[in-house]
């Protein structure tokens, strides 16, 4: 049988630890002795221990615990996980109640009972694992219910364009091939992924979207792989990482032509081997998900230029599905158009009977650089404006705001300024949401937010 747990056993008599290691040895993964307390922070923060056996008397000469108490508490403190059973040669209840009330789980009295020792130690290392399990099972909730609040979005179009999209979609959904979504901000790609999953045989699994746009050189490592308590400055608790919880399903690496070298190199390792190591940990983690990537940067270009991986860009291509834009998708404008008028006008208590033909033909002759998103916040704003049920040409704002003012000639108010300068960023990077995002150093969620606001696009 494979032998399982980590323990630690503390002890300030020499021999003691030499027969416990003589005994244990042979049933347990890793045991690690000290006869000196003040190493017991150092090796926690090196190990990740199921259990600790904890003297109560180190002190020559003192026999009241108080010892032992202390460091149960300093144990505690930097793992909640770890089992701490107490070992003394004083039989005291007492002692005992006091220990468990401070998180202790069990008492050995000495002179031991080898079975006896056997099976408390054993059954420590099974509530460590337990307690290990539910830990990741929370952290994998809070992940997993921050995706199920999106409502499920029906995919709408009936052009060659998307037509081409659908079948492949079907082609693609049912194998495990990789998948890389290439297309302008706001053509459908994320929904596409979404798509894809749910068509899949891991549909009950996780669907992990992960926006690499967002995450910066710094968080990368932990936010993707995982961290153990103490391995950097803020890493207060251990942290499941966004591989190990996609594990089972589907992950979703949005703006993966943001990265960088670096970032990429650590991307392709995990993607090569399947395995990822959580930051400050040593323990090899198996991952097992379909990989999905998406970008509205052009690749290739970047391939060429020498800004993408080569050898990323085959691990993550199998197939690629290249989103139409807006524009070149003819009567599907008017469908999605029609779709969001009903949404929100049911949304916002107010009725939707038609469009006129002009009012069809602006929407049809527009270049919609900002795609569906675009053509979604315009339906909302005319719902929102309207005192009508029926719309006109004049109802939808659709020329490019002229937000250009000469600074010098007119005072202007501080959000007046925010506006011009996103609005100059998002021509000079044609509609870029994460280059903008980068320029302006904000994060893509907030100058979503921000063009919503002085609708902007
Ligand atoms: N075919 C469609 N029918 C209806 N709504 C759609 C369709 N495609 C996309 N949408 C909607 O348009 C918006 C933008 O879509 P999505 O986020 O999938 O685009 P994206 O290409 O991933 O954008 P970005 O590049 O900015 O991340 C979403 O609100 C989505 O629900």
């Amino acid at each position: 049988m494979k032998k399982k747990g980590k323990l630690l056993i503390t002890d300030d008599n020499k021999s003691v630890l030499k027969s416990l290691q003589l005994f244990l040895k042979h049933h347990f993964e890793e045991l690690v002795t000290c006869n000196n307390p003040n190493q017991i922070p150092d090796l926690m923060r090196q190990n990740e221990f199921d259990v600790v056996l904890l003297d109560m008397n180190f002190a020559a000469g003192v026999n009241t615990g108080n010892e032992g108490l202390y460091w149960l508490k300093q144990i505690r403190k930097i793992s909640k996980r770890t089992v701490v059973i107490l070992f003394t040669a004083y039989g005291d209840v007492n002692l005992a109640v006091e220990s468990m009330k401070h998180g202790a789980t069990d008492f050995i009295l000495k002179p031991w009972d080898n079975k006896k020792l056997l099976a408390t130690l054993k059954c420590g290392v099974e509530l460590s694992r337990t307690k290990l399990e539910l830990e990741h099972s929370n952290q994998h909730r809070k992940l997993l219910t921050a995706d199920l609040n999106q409502p499920a979005i029906k995919m709408i179009g009936e052009s060659k364009a998307i037509k081409n999209v659908y079948e492949l979609i079907n082609k693609v959904a049912i194998t495990e091939a990789n998948v890389l979504i290439l297309g302008e901000n706001g053509t459908g790609k994320e929904i596409v992924a979404r798509e894809i999953h749910n068509q899949s045989e891991r549909k009950d699994q996780v669907f992990m979207n992960v926006d690499l746009g967002a995450l910066s050189e710094s968080i990368f490592e932990s936010e993707l792989f995982g961290h153990v308590k103490g391995s950097f400055t803020d890493a207060k608790e251990d942290r499941i990482g966004r591989f190990q919880a996609a594990s089972g399903g589907t992950i979703f690496l949005d703006e993966i032509g943001n990265l960088s070298q670096a970032m990429q190199a650590k991307l392709l390792s995990v993607l090569q081997n399947r395995i990822v190591i959580s930051l400050g940990s040593n323990k090899e983690e198996n991952v097992d998900m379909r990989l999905i990537s998406a970008t509205n940067a052009e690749i290739l270009k970047l391939v060429q230029e020498g800004a993408f991986r080569e050898d990323l860009l085959y691990r993550i291509n199998t197939v690629v599905i290249n989103m139409p834009p807006l524009r070149e998708r003819g009567n599907d404008i008017l469908l999605i158009a029609v779709h969001y008028l009903k949404k929100y006008a049911d949304k916002y208590g107010k009725n939707y009977t038609g469009l006129s033909k002009t009012a069809k033909d602006k929407l049809l002759n527009y270049s919609w650089p900002g795609n569906i998103r675009e053509l979604k916040h315009c339906m909302e704003r005319a719902i929102i404006l309207a005192d009508k049920s029926s719309f006109e040409a004049a109802d939808f704002q659709l020329e490019e705001s002229d937000v250009t003012i000469d600074l010098s000639e007119k005072p202007i108010s501080l959000e007046e300024g925010e506006k011009i300068l996103i609005y100059s960023a998002l021509k000079r990077h044609k509609g870029n949401i994460s280059n903008v995002a980068r320029e302006l150093n904000i994060g893509r969620q907030t100058l979503y937010r921000k063009i919503e606001k002085y609708n902007i696009l």
